[in-house]
Formats: structure tokens, sequence, C-alpha cells
């Protein structure tokens, strides 16, 4: 059974059995008839895939794997903050007349800084790091700028990642693991969609660097199931659980850039049906 299906379903019985209502708060999200978005969140939940042994996609329901591809191009390939550049509607929302969602995601890992060897943007010098000093603990991206968060129609919320390499007694090839640190996750409508993005990220770079995809971390702060999606997350966490898809990437493509959908390889993916219409609080 897939290990993604396990954790996905122990996080939603933590959040529901022993988690807390934001009812009578005050609280920012809405329901698009106007209705504030409460949830039952729980605080600091971690989860932690190993992607050498299996890719964390959930089978109770599927996970739109190519659009979640998409996505973690759109930021951190074509890095991009306008929704022209995207081929799915998920970010439509949250953009404005021209299509910017503002100074977030791609905007901020397009921005240049200057290092001893010169200027880089901040994938680049992931990039650039994992090369030169694969062991530096010291490679980190970021797209929670203070100074610009006015300038953001969302505020980032899985918004660093933290990229450490380790070396197995024996074994030839280095491994990059991740951290990601997300301080805000809408459990239903993302949560798997954010995990099998960055475990995507994570194969791509590890390529690129010629190393072996590890662990992903993933650092939840505020994890919570919106109202409207409890009785739909109960239901889903009582299905049938299969074993994960087998999951990898052309393996002619050597460069990060160059990466595309279209080398996303996806084999044996059994999963429930899917919920349609979930609602999204904006
Ligand atoms: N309340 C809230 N929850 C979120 O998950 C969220 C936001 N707001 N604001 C911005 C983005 C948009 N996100 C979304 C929104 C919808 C899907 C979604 O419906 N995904 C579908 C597939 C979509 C497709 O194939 O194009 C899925 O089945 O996972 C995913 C992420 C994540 N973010
Ligand atoms: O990649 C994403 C983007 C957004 N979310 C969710 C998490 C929250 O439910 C909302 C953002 O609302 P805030 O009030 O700014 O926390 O979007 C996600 O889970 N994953």
């Amino acid at each position: 059974m897939s290990k993604a299906d396990e954790l996905f379903v122990s996080m939603c019985r933590t959040i529901l059995d022993h988690g807390t209502t934001t009812e009578g708060e005050v609280v920012r999200p809405r329901w698009d008839d106007g209705a504030p978005a409460y949830a039952i969140k729980a605080f600091g939940i971690t989860n932690r895939y190993d992607l050498r042994r299996e890719f964390p996609a959930l089978t109770l329901r599927p996970t739109a794997l190519k659009s979640a591809m998409d996505e973690v191009l759109w930021i951190y390939s074509r890095k991009s903050n306008n929704i022209n550049d995207l081929n799915s509607h998920i970010w439509d929302q949250w953009a404005d007349e021209s299509g910017s969602i503002g100074k977030a995601y791609g905007y901020q890992i397009a921005q240049r800084s200057c290092y001893a060897e010169g200027e880089f943007d901040q994938m680049d010098r992931v990039l650039y790091d994992l090369e030169h000093t694969p062991f530096s603990r010291r490679i980190i991206t970021n797209m929670y700028t203070f100074s610009d968060l006015h300038e953001m129609n969302l505020y980032p919320c899985a918004y660093s990642v933290t990229y450490n390499v380790t070396q197995e007694a024996g074994d030839e090839r280095l491994t990059l693991n991740m951290v990601l640190m997300q301080r805000s996750q809408d459990v239903l409508a993302a949560n798997n969609w954010n995990v099998v993005q960055y475990a995507l990220l994570l194969m791509m770079v590890a390529r690129h660097a010629g190393m072996v995809a590890g662990e992903l971390l993933h650092v939840i702060v505020d994890a919570h199931i919106y109202d409207r999606h409890v009785p739909l997350v109960r239901e889903l966490i009582e299905r049938p659980q299969h074993p994960a898809p087998r999951v990898s990437l052309n393996p002619e493509v050597r460069n990060f850039y160059d990466f595309t959908t279209d080398d996303l390889i996806v084999e044996d993916y059994v999963a429930g049906p899917q919920i349609k219409g979930i609602p999204v609080a904006v």
C-alpha cells in the first residue's frame, strides 16, 4: 500500500480527532458565497517520504501529476508569476487583469543576489552550490520576502526549500534530500498536490546534480481541513489503498531547465475515484 496514503490518513485522523476549530475566530478565507471558511487545524505536522522506496502519490484519489509538475516548473524553471505561463486554472482566482499573482512564487525565485562568484538567481545558485560545494549546509530557496509581501495576492504557503546531501557508506553516488517548509496547508485540496510537486522538484534537481533523490521531509505548521471539506475527507480516508505508482523522468534529460511535463513517466497508477468540484476557499 502507498506510504503516502498511510501518512495522509494518519494526518487527517490527527486533525479530525485532536485538532481545534477556528470557528468564531476572525478568519481571512471565504467560500464563493461569501461565508467565512472555517477549518479544523492541527499545529506542527511532519511527514517523511523516501523517494528511493516509492513515489509519494496518493491512491485514495488520483493526484493530477502532470498539472502539479507544470506548476512546479512554472515556479522554479520558468520562474513566472503570470498565470498565462501556467497550463492549469488553479491560480485564476488570485491573478489580476494582466494574469499576475504579484511578487510571489516564480518572481521571487528569479530574483538575483550577489555572491563572491557573481550574481545568481535563487534556483541557479542551488544548482551551482550542488555542483561546487554539495556538502554545503546553505543550499536554500526562500520565497517569503517580507518587503514584497504587500505586493503578493496570496502569501507563499510552501515557502522555503532546504537541500541537503548525504553520502551513505559504500555508496558511490551522493543522495539529495529536501526539507519543505509550509506555513499553511489546505489538506484536502493541496496536500498531496504539494507533496508530489516537491518530490518531482527533488527528482529533477537530483538528476541535474547527478545524485540520487532521497528523502523529502514536509514540515507543515498549520495543517487544516476546511469545514466544507470535512465530510469529503471522512469518506476519502475510509477508501481502499493501492500500491504506489511508478513515477520517473525521461532518462535522456540531464539539465534541470530542459524538463517539460512530457518528460514525466507514470506507470501503474491505480487510484480511487476523483472527488469532483472540491470547493476552494479564496
Ligand atoms: N484555500 C486554498 N487552497 C489551496 O490549495 C490553494 C489556495 N487556496 N490558493 C492558491 C493555490 C491554488 N491551489 C490549488 C487549487 C486547486 C487545485 C486542484 O483543484 N487540483 C486538482 C487538479 C487541477 C488540474 O488538473 O488542473 C486536483 O485534482 O488535484 C490544486 C491546488 C493551491 N492553493
Ligand atoms: O501551495 C499551496 C497554496 C495554498 N495552500 C492553501 C493553504 C491555505 O488554506 C490557503 C492560504 O491561506 P492563508 O490564509 O494565506 O494561509 O491556501 C496550500 O495548501 N498549498
